[in-house]
């Protein structure tokens, strides 16, 4: 049984508070958009497809309490709350993707005389709640692809894994992205070990990523992030595999502060690495990495640890939340729910198939190209 980051029930939402992990382990209500803002804020959830699942489930739950009187004001009251819950962290493109999506899905119903309003408010909370089961079954496919790519480059043999951040049940609906690729290899048996990096400022490894680890048993290390060359050089690790904030059309890719080194460092030693995400997380808008905007975050988040100052106070401070990793360092490959793909593959062979997808929803009205 792996972790539930995210709860929701007889339409309540409740999230596992990840500030308290691993200390406490307590669900905490989520019974509005403001609640939801607040929540990914502080990052009481956090990781990019969670981010964006809660998000759109605090606007179900404030949907199915308030009352509307026509499909305008329904329209207009779903725009402006997925526009604030943008507004929340930056960098992960999956809530405003998300936004976007039902946004135009609730503009398409509003314009069609054959949805009343009750028929739009059900199809819109029908979507979102969509997610939660969506966002886990591609998570399995895009594992059973990663660990199908690992072990063929292995020869099928068992490998050692090293990973970044918390990118599994905790930062997803359910089994993880990179964290899941690991988790299929586990699962067949082909794991030898993991090691998972402390990933300073805010210890989302030492915090999350062990405690999944020690949760479910998987044979895992912790280390702090400025031992990753070391190990590579003295232990040596088979692949590594990290996860993803915002891929962009050429293969650069947004993720956890750290990660761009970690890449470096694997290059240096020849170790393959890899990219785990959802296509929810491609931005076929972006061309490259530099227009990627980057959160900064708050100094107490590197100057504290639970309230305790670690750093000499009146220091100055500069605390990007993310990096962008060069297409060019990400030698493994892209790992999505479509298969494994290189870099370079990206602007002829998935976005494509990302541009499409919203063209698959039943309530769309094909109003010309995206203008975005
Ligand atoms: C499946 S989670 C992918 C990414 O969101 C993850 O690697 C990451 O960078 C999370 O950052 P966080 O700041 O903890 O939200």
């Amino acid at each position: 049984m792996t972790l539930e980051a995210i709860k929701y029930e007889n339409d309540t939402l409740e999230i596992l508070d990840q500030l308290l992990l691993p200390g406490e382990h307590k669900y905490i209500p989520i019974s509005s958009v403001e609640d939801g803002w607040k929540a990914i804020k502080l990052m009481q959830v956090r990781g990019a497809p969670a981010i964006a699942i809660v998000g759109c489930l605090s606007l179900a739950v404030e949907l199915k309490k308030t009352l509307f009187s026509s499909k305008e004001e329904l329209s207009k009251f779903i725009e402006e709350k997925l526009n604030y819950l943008v507004t929340s962290r930056p960098t992960a493109v999956n809530m405003g993707k998300a936004a976007k999506k039902f946004i135009q899905k609730s503009e398409s119903l509003t314009t069609n005389s054959k949805f009343t309003l009750q028929d739009m408010l059900k199809r819109i909370v029908t979507a979102i709640e969509e997610m939660l089961p969506n966002d886990i079954s591609v998570n399995k496919t895009l594992s059973k692809y990663g660990a199908d790519h690992i072990l063929q480059m292995f020869n099928d043999e068992p490998v050692d894994i090293l990973t970044h951040c918390n990118t599994g049940s905790l930062a997803t609906a359910g089994y993880g992205t990179a964290l899941g690729v690991i988790r299929t290899l586990h699962e067949r048996k082909k794991l030898l070990h993991v090691y998972c990096t402390e990933t300073r400022p805010y210890n989302q490894g030492a915090r999350l990523t062990a405690y999944e680890h020690v949760y479910e048993k998987m044979p895992a290390t912790l280390i702090c992030d400025s031992m990753v060359s070391t190990l590579m050089d003295r232990r040596g690790v088979s692949a590594v595999i990290v996860g993803a904030d915002r891929v962009v059309v050429n293969g650069d890719t947004a993720n956890k502060i750290g990660t761009y080194q970690l890449a470096i460092a694997a290059k240096h030693h020849d170790i393959p690495f890899y990219v785990a995400c959802p296509t929810t997380t491609f931005d076929p808008h972006l061309e490259t990495g530099k227009d990627i905007h980057i959160e900064e975050r708050p100094h107490e988040e590197m100057t504290h640890f639970n309230g305790v100052s670690v750093a000499a106070p009146g220091i100055n401070c500069w605390n990007p939340a993310f990096d962008v990793t060069p297409a060019s360092l990400i030698t493994g490959g892209i790992v999505t729910e479509f298969g494994v793909f290189k870099p370079s593959e990206l602007a002829e062979k998935l976005v494509p198939i990302v541009m499409s997808l919203h063209l698959e929803d039943p309530d769309h009205v094909n109003t010309g190209p995206d203008p975005s």
